[in-house]
């Protein structure tokens, strides 16, 4: 386990393409959404937080430290991630959203091996086709550098790393486990692909 990793499963968002249905709580086969990536980051790191803005009487049902974005303005990924340093004391916070069920197992070690070996302050996952923003790795030396983008009005995740020392950690080798559920459709098909009884 990576002791000096935190994680936190980021359920943030509005969610308009699943209706507006809180994504994190949507059922996806036996379970709610979020609990495969809380399963799957549980696994990798000594603490795991949830981000969520709405229904947090549910969310806490997991258990989990629960911290809410700072701006009530839905702000974006990056707010989640800044609340989330607020949360724990690690050197580095791994970042996953709710809506991807099937990480990769061994996301967190290849994130820190490829960072730390390139010295960099920030790692995003990278499928071979394209980076996926909100599958971070971000040193919380970070964190007022988040604050002060977010403050400006900006949002994009990508604006944000490239100011910093940053790497791609490829993970074309399992492409398919960042599959993304952002609407009721894609539920179904994923919910084909999961195994029995999970
Ligand atoms: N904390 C926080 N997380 C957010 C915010 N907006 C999106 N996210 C999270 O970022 C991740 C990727 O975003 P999307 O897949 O677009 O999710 P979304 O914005 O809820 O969904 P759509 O409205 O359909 O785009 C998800 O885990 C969201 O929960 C936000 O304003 N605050
Ligand atoms: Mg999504």
């Amino acid at each position: 386990m990576a002791e000096q990793v935190a994680a936190v499963v980021l359920a943030g968002g509005l969610a308009r393409r699943m209706g507006g249905n809180d994504k994190g709580l949507v059922q996806l086969g036996q379970r709610s959404m979020i609990e495969y990536a809380i399963d799957c980051l549980s696994a990798q790191v000594e603490q795991v937080v949830i981000n969520a803005n709405r229904n947090l009487e549910k969310y806490a049902q997991f258990g989990l430290p629960l911290v809410s974005d700072e701006s009530n303005d839905f702000a974006g990924p990056l707010a989640g991630v800044a609340a989330a340093m607020t949360a724990v004391n690690s050197q580095w916070l791994v970042s996953a959203p709710c809506d991807c069920p099937l990480l990769p197992s061994d996301l967190v070690e290849r994130m820190l091996a490829k960072a730390q070996q390139e010295n960099a302050l920030v790692a995003v996952a990278h499928d071979g086709e394209r980076p996926q923003h909100v599958v971070l790795l971000v040193h919380t030396s970070l964190y007022q550098s988040i604050n002060e983008f977010l403050a400006r009005g900006d949002r994009k995740i990508v604006l944000w790393y490239r100011q910093h020392p940053y790497v791609e950690v490829d993970f074309s080798d399992c492409a398919s486990a960042f599959v993304n559920v952002n609407t009721p459709e894609q539920c179904a098909e994923v919910e084909a692909l999961l195994k029995p009884n999970s």
